[in-house]
């Protein structure tokens, strides 16, 4: 089944044609403005549209170049009132399917949708077929490859890109590779860290400047948008670019022409570009810190980098990566990761993503010394602390979910309470000597507690450091 975008003001028309198109088995999605068509088109995952020329807002050819950039890169047949074979030609030479004069009869519109549907689920296997370059990306799970074939596709073609994610995903890198399967990776491949542009170069950065533009000026500079030429230009950040110069960027983006600072003309530079963020720039345009009208040129193709904690397996494969690659970078002994060690990396949450999982393996790597296995101590106090806390409320939860309480034996808050912290303490106790292997100043370190606050509880519970942990 096929997705199929009609964009005609002829309600009739959309109605009869949504009925036969329904019957050859696809979903049918229609707008009667050529606005709300591309918007559509440019969000939705069509394989066909279907466009009306004489549209109320516009001219569907002026808006053809937009729809098939649209997310999903659809096939689009032409359709319109007037017999114009100007109007044909263009919309062929533009890259639209076929072109249908109307009104269409049932003939004439059944065959060229079914074939341009057959047409884009050839071109589609074909892509899916074609293998990423992807050596330097760790991971098989569903969500990243399901990202990695949006990007592969992205590759084909020289639509701007908008990457999105958090912190630590991945995305220069993702940017990265998607330069380096395109036509353009030859080019240099130019980053502009919006977040680093020094407030008052920002323009001149940018745009480069002429000798003499400003006081230091004291020769002509190209910009970054120019150093790009031919390749692609990634903008790191991009949510962080001051609003004044949001207003300049726009008419590169559209036009890839600008001014440089003290110059009378303008340069041209024919980039690809891909932007990233992590921030939601939809929430930012509602508050009026970024343009819409560049966001909407910036996301023709727009792409979300799963965090890690969505990419079921990807911590196993990443974590022998990364400790693969610090050993042969410091010539050293091969290590193995212990169980709880793995277990612990498992459930952690990571906020900080694939740079934070990366940082912990290096870490751990660093504190075990000669030990050859990696042990949960081995990593840092953060995510330990973390864990702890997240298994002392589960195991609380747990407890008090166990404990039935009714009439007969209801105790008061105080004592209910004590019973159920004391258990958890005890188990705390046992888990934390087992760790530090009875070290009572390793178990202090762990924990955080004093030696006399440790011995405090010790006695409170009526243990001792031998019954809780035995060497083997
Ligand atoms: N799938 C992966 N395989 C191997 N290394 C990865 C992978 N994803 C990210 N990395 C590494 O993790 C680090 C962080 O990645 P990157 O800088 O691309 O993230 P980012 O999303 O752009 O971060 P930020 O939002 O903070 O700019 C880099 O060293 C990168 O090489």
């Amino acid at each position: 089944m096929a997705q199929v975008l009609i964009i005609d003001d002829d309600v009739q028309l959309c109605k009869a044609l949504a009925m036969v198109i329904s019957d050859m088995g696809h979903k049918v999605d229609v707008a009667n403005y050529l606005v709300q068509g591309v918007d559509m088109a440019r969000k939705g995952k069509y394989d066909l549209v279907i466009l009306d020329i004489g549209l109320p807002d516009g001219s569907g050819l002026d808006s053809l170049a937009e729809i098939r950039d649209g997310r999903s890169r659809p096939e689009v047949i032409i359709l319109s009132a007037s017999s114009d074979p100007d109007g044909a030609e263009l919309a062929i030479r533009s890259g639209a399917w076929s072109y249908i004069p109307k009104p269409p009869t049932l003939s004439k519109i059944k065959l060229p949708v079914s074939r341009a549907i057959e047409y884009r689920r050839q071109k589609l296997s074909r892509i899916a077929a074609r293998d990423l370059k992807r050596d330097a990306i760790v991971g098989q799970s569903k969500a990243l490859n399901t990202c990695l074939e949006m990007l592969a596709q992205a590759a084909d073609t020289d639509a701007n890109v908008l990457i999105t994610g958090e912190t630590g995903t991945g995305k220069e890198l993702l940017a990265r590779i998607t330069h380096q399967n395109s036509r353009k990776s030859d080019m240099p491949f130019v980053v502009v860290d919006c977040a680093a542009l020094p407030e008052n170069l920002v323009e001149s950065t940018l745009f480069g400047h002429e000798r003499g533009a400003f006081t230091g000026a004291d020769r002509r500079q190209d910009g970054l948008i120019r150093q790009a030429d031919g390749g692609t230009l990634f903008l790191d950040e991009i949510g962080e670019l001051p609003l004044a110069v949001q207003k300049s960027f726009l008419r590169v983006v559209q036009e890839r022409r600008f001014r440089p600072v003290g110059s009378e003309h303008e340069v041209t530079s024919n980039f690809r570009l891909i932007a990233a963020t992590n921030r939601d720039l939809d929430a930012m345009v509602a508050s009026w810190d970024f343009r819409q009208d560049l966001l909407f040129r910036i996301r023709t193709i727009s792409v979300r980098v799963p965090p890690l904690r969505e990419r079921t397996g990807d911590v196993r494969l990443l974590t022998d990566h990364f400790l693969k690659r610090a050993i042969a970078r410091d010539n050293g002994t091969e290590k193995e990761c212990s169980p709880d060690f793995r277990d612990m990396l498992e459930k952690y949450q990571w906020p900080g993503n694939v740079r934070e999982l990366s940082n912990a393996v290096e870490n751990a790597l660093a504190r075990s010394g000669e030990e050859r296995t990696l042990l949960p101590r081995h990593l840092p106090m953060d995510i330990r602390v973390h864990m702890a806390r997240q298994t002392l409320s589960a195991n609380a939860d747990t407890a008090a979910a166990d404990t039935t309480l009714d009439a007969s034996n209801f105790p008061l808050f105080k004592d209910f309470r004590e019973q159920v912290v004391g258990e958890l303490e005890q188990k705390y106790l046992r888990d934390l000597f087992q760790t530090a292997r009875g070290n009572v100043q390793q178990a202090c370190t762990l924990s955080g507690l004093s030696r006399a606050r440790l011995y405090a509880l010790l006695k409170k519970h009526g243990l001792t450091r031998k019954n809780l942990y035995t060497p083997e």
